[in-house]
Formats: C-alpha cells, sequence, structure tokens
C-alpha cells in the first residue's frame, strides 16, 4: 500500500522512528527525515536507499525552532508537489523522576512535543487533503494514564489526544478524507528508553522493529487508534475505565522507586 507514497516521519535519526524509516524504505516509499542530528540522518539516509527507498533525503533542525515545521512542508512540496502521509514522532528529552518545579522544561517540551506537531499538520493539511492522504501521531499509555515521574511529559502526550481527537472531528464533519491515527505505545526497547527507566521499571520492554512496523499498518489502514503492545495496552486502559484507582496503585507498586534519580 506504501509503495510509491510520499512519507514524512520526524524524530528519525534513532528509536521508532528509525525503524519506522527503515520499513518504509523496504516498502519503496520516498522518505523525508528529520531530527536534529545531521551525521545520523545521513546515515540513516544512506541505509534507506540501501534498503530500496525510492528516494531519501533530511531536514535537520530543532522542532522548538517555530520556522521548521513549514521548512519540512515546502520540501515536501518542492520535491515532490504533495505528501500521502506525516508520522508525527519526535520528543524532546525529559528525565524520568520526580517533578522538579521546572516551568520552562514544561514550556519547552510542550513546543516541541506538542506545538510543533500542531505546526507541521496544519502546513500539511493542504497537501493531505490533496492525496487524501494521512497523519499519524505517536502517543504513549502516558499520553492517556498518568503515571508518576512523566508529569511534563505525560502532559505534553495528553494534548496530543485533545487536540486531533478534535480535528478527526472537524474532519470528519467537514466530508475531508484525511485520516488521523493515534499511537498509544507502552514501554519499547529503543535506548533512550530503556536509559531512561530500566533501573525503575522490571518489566521486559516490546520490540522496536515491531512497534514501527504496527503504527506503519495502523496509519496505513487508517485505524483511529493503534495499541501497542495490543494486550499490556488495551488491559490497562480497561482498567483504567472501571477501576482507575486500583490500576494507579498497581502501577505504584510496580516501579521500584527506591532506584528514581532525584535531581
Ligand atoms: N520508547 C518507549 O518506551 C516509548 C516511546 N513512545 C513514543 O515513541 C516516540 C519515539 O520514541 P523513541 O523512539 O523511544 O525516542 P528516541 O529518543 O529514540 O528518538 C527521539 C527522536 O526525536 C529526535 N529529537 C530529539 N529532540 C528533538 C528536537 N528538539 N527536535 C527535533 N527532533 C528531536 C531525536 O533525534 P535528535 O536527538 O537527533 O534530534 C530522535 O530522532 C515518541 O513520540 C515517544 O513519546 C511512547 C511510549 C513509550
Ligand atoms: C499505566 C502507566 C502510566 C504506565 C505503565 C507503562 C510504563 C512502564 C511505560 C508507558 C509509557 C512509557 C514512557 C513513555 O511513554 C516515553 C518515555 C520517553 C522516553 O524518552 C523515556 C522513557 C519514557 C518515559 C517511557 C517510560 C515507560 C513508560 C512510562
Amino acid at each position: 500500500m506504501l509503495r510509491g507514497k510520499r512519507v514524512i516521519v520526524t524524530g528519525a535519526s534513532s528509536g521508532i522512528g528509525e525503524q519506522m524509516a527503515y520499513h518504509l524504505a523496504r516498502m519503496e516509499a520516498h522518505l523525508l527525515l528529520t531530527a536534529r542530528t545531521e551525521a545520523k540522518l545521513q546515515k540513516v539516509v544512506e541505509r534507506c536507499l540501501e534498503l530500496g527507498a525510492a528516494s531519501a533525503r533530511y531536514i535537520s533542525g530543532s522542532m522548538d525552532s517555530p520556522s521548521l515545521p513549514e521548512e519540512v512542508l515546502s520540501e515536501a512540496e518542492n520535491t515532490w508537489g504533495g505528501l500521502d502521509m506525516l508520522i508525527l514522532n519526535h520528543i524532546g528529552q525529559s528525565s524520568f523522576s520526580y517533578f522538579s518545579g521546572d516551568v520552562g522544561h514544561v514550556r519547552k517540551l510542550m513546543d516541541i512535543n506538542f506545538v510543533s506537531y500542531v505546526a507541521l499538520a496544519t502546513a500539511a493539511l493542504p497537501m493531505l487533503k490533496e492525496s487524501e492522504g494521512s497523519i499519524v501521531v505517536v502517543s504513549s499509555i502516558a499520553g492517556r494514564i498518568a503515571g508518576p515521574f512523566t508529569a511534563p511529559y505525560s502532559a505534553t502526550k495528553f494534548a496530543l489526544d485533545g487536540f486531533f481527537s478534535s480535528l478527526r472531528q472537524e474532519l470528519i464533519i467537514e466530508k475531508v478524507n484525511v485520516s488521523i491515527t493515534l499511537c498509544i505505545l507502552g514501554y519499547i526497547n529503543t535506548e533512550s528508553a530503556m536509559r531512561a527507566v530500566s533501573h525503575v521499571i522490571p518489566d521486559t520492554p516490546a520490540p522496536k522493529e515491531e512497534c514501527a512496523l504496527e503504527i506503519i499498518r495502523g496509519g496505513a489502514l487508517r485505524w483511529r487508534e493503534v495499541h501497542y503492545p495490543p494486550r499490556t495496552v488495551s488491559s490497562m486502559l480497561l482498567l483504567r475505565s472501571f477501576a482507575p484507582e486500583l490500576l494507579d496503585s498497581i502501577v505504584r507498586g510496580s516501579y521500584r522507586v527506591e532506584n528514581v534519580r532525584r535531581t
């Protein structure tokens, strides 16, 4: 379904975004990748071309820059003359620890994890309307259920749900055929996630390669939501809906809180 499609992936220099780029390359899509680190993006682009991408290029920059979203979408317009899928995946760095009281960090994380998603989707919508394309928003269980040690991060992910679920309703009312897929992910074995939480969370993380493929599948099939790993996420959401306090206490009890780093 994705052969020859024009796809933007943000946060594609590592982790789940990098794996999505490789799957899309094998599917022979056209790729435009973004992240801050040019050296890593160069390597990912090279690998994508080896794997069979119809074309692959990148733009580097930080998503707290207000001009970057427009730049990225102009690049798509100029090189492809359109766009079929926008995959919003990048996140700014945040620590897994007690809320430090740093309001500046919350503001910056909101800009990177939320406002830039809105700006990218806004700039992409005219082309996506034309192609009847898709927006894929990568979120987290922490964007549906608030656990400890992720207050700023959780807030940015809850915000994505509010904005994109409302926008989805408006597109349907206006009979605009652009799909919005929200991805609710559990713990995935990316380097940055394991570095942040493996000393506190004893669970085995799910594989990033399969996670990346499920996100792409859900986007291509225009699903409303992707849950990955499906059983863990769905059972947590179900428990949350009828016994929220029980779930909260299970979550608190399953963390090694004595290992949380104090900043
Ligand atoms: N891994 C997990 O357990 C979970 C992950 N998720 C979600 O999955 C998605 C991917 O996570 P994961 O792969 O683990 O994360 P990674 O840390 O591996 O990747 C994050 C990506 O974002 C880029 N990035 C970081 N800061 C900025 C910035 N300021 N501007 C632009 N790009 C930036 C990074 O590249 P660079 O540093 O070069 O800019 C990198 O490409 C996120 O949306 C996350 O919330 C959800 C639930 C669980
Ligand atoms: C019911 C729940 C609130 C929690 C249970 C599942 C736990 C173990 C899962 C669900 C979502 C996961 C976090 C996540 O979404 C993204 C990141 C950002 C990354 O940079 C560092 C790791 C971090 C904090 C993940 C840590 C592990 C979390 C809390």
